[in-house]
């Protein structure tokens, strides 16, 4: 059995995160790896679909140049050659990653580790025995028992796949659904998102849903909410999604039917039982520390966590934390409440802090500065299709407790607004600040 101090399972963002206090602690560190350094985001996820949403940009600006006086010619997409340029720009990161671990001395295995003891796992063939055992081994798509469920495809398909489909329909309507449906859409490819609840987006602001919903119908994506899908069939070489809505069975023909339905934590074959690692359906008990509640030498962190939002930048953070609390003692605890998130539709949807729903429920007495920016001069030179704010304040303290931007680079702006929040700015500071103009950074104090 060959010893270590720390093992962590998967080099995500996560494990990648776990690394940093438990090697500056002098510890010796392990990582198993069964793909790709690197995890999700670089290689499956946030990278290659921001560079599929950049192309996107392009055509929307295309699309909108008539405003600005600019007459072209309809633009043609060469799917392929950007698939191309996606892989092109993620080639290499494997292998730079896989040189930052060699120089920060973790020692990388590359194979499926899984439980053998309660402090020992097993690669291979190869068995080790640690002190303290990281689980970050990610998500993967939520498996969907419906029949037919083996046509369906899944993000990492949309990301590789050379020929653009004519028609797609993507089975839950949240954020996967939405980036790369705005993706589809532009590209010419005829959508549809079918989502089993209510509601679009759980977590974000209804009210940012509700701008976000309008433009993509503006933009010929087909959204049915209450939609629950029955089966797919394939026929005559394409795929049938048969649904009901409101007691009504329809059926729609599509190219690819893309599963995004949401993720869970990818557990599966660690053999937690081994590890006696207690869980339910995959879903780790853990404590306030990300440890393990049945086996205090397992921290958890990232997507495997199943109860906190499955980000990139959250990933890195409670791999971070993990990492203290291995090298230091169990005493930092994640606080994910000025953690700022966007969806990368055209326009983006960014958001921080409480919804105006929660702040609430939550028996906050607040004011909710409302704003549709659309005829503001910034919006107009812009020709922004949405330009639309929320910003929910306090109304005692005069503390910001939430933001929601659609559109108007509120991608970027928001990073203002938690600045804000995490460092106790009131939205009389903010609104004081002397900015740059013109600039959107320049309207924040006309948002509030
Ligand atoms: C299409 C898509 C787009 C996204 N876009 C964004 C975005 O724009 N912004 C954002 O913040 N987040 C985004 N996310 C979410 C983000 O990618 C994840 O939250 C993040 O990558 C999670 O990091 P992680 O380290 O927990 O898991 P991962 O990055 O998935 O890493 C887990 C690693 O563990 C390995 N592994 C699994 N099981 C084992 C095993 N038994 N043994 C050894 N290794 C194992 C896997 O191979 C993997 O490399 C996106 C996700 C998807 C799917
Ligand atoms: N920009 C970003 O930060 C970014 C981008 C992509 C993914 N992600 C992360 O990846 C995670 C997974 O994304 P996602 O879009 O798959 O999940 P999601 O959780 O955002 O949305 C899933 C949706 O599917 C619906 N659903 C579930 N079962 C269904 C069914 N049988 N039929 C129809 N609808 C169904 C849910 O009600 C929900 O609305 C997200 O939680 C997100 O945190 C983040």
């Amino acid at each position: 059995m060959e010893k270590y101090d720390v093992v962590i399972l998967g080099g995500g963002n996560a494990g990648m995160g776990a690394t940093v206090a438990t090697r500056a602690a002098g510890l010796s560190v392990a990582m198993i790896e069964a793909r790709d350094l690197g995890g999700t985001c670089p290689n499956r996820g946030c990278t290659p679909k921001k560079v599929l949403v950049a192309a996107a940009h392009v055509l929307d600006e295309i699309e909108r140049a008539g405003s600005h006086a600019i007459r072209v010619d309809p633009p043609r997409l060469d799917w392929r050659a950007l698939i191309e340029r996606e892989k092109d720009i993620i080639r290499d990161i494997p292998s730079r990653l896989s040189g930052l671990m060699a120089k920060r001395g973790v020692d990388v295995i590359s194979g499926q580790a899984s439980f053998i003891g309660s402090n020992a796992i097993r690669v291979g063939t190869r068995e080790l025995e640690a002190r303290n055992i990281v689980i970050a081994t990610g998500s993967k798509p939520r498996p969907l028992s419906i029949p037919g469920a083996e046509h369906l495809t899944t993000s990492d398909d949309v990301l590789s796949d050379p020929v653009l489909p004519r028609a797609v329909v993507f089975i839950g309507g949240g954020v996967i659904a939405f980036e790369l449906g705005h993706v589809y859409a532009r590209a010419g490819v005829d959508v549809m998102i079918l989502e089993a609840l209510p509601q679009l987006l759980p977590g974000f602001d209804t009210d940012a849903v509700a701008q976000l919903r309008g433009e993509s119908e503006r933009l010929g994506i087909g959204i049915h909410t209450t939609a629950w899908v029955k089966r797919i069939d394939k026929a005559d070489g394409r795929l049938r999604v048969s649904f009901a809505k409101d007691g009504v069975e329809s059926m729609v023909a599509a190219d690819r039917v893309v599963n995004c339905a949401g993720r869970v934590a990818n557990v599966e074959g660690l053999d937690l039982g081994a590890g006696v690692v207690v869980h339910r359906e995959g879903r780790i008990e853990i404590d306030d520390h990300l440890r393990s509640r049945s086996n205090p030498d397992v921290y958890v962190c990232g997507d495997a966590v199943w109860n906190s939002p499955q980000l990139s930048p959250i990933a890195t953070y409670e791999g971070g934390i993990v990492g203290r609390n291995i090298a230091e003692g169990p005493k930092h605890r994640p606080d994910y409440s000025h953690i700022p998130a966007s969806l990368y539709s055209i326009p983006a949807v960014a958001s921080v802090g409480l919804t105006e729903a929660k702040a609430r429920e939550r028996g906050l007495h607040v004011k909710v500065h409302l704003n549709d920016m659309q005829g503001w001069l910034s919006a107009r030179t812009y020709a922004e299709a949405v330009a639309w704010s929320k910003i929910i304040v306090e109304e005692t303290t005069d503390r910001i407790v939430g933001a929601h931007l659609v559109g108007h680079a509120g991608e970027e702006l928001i990073h203002i607004f938690a600045l804000a929040m995490k460092h106790g700015i009131p939205a009389r500071g903010l609104s004081e600040m002397v900015c740059g103009f013109p600039t959107f950074s320049a309207d924040i104090r006309n948002m509030m």
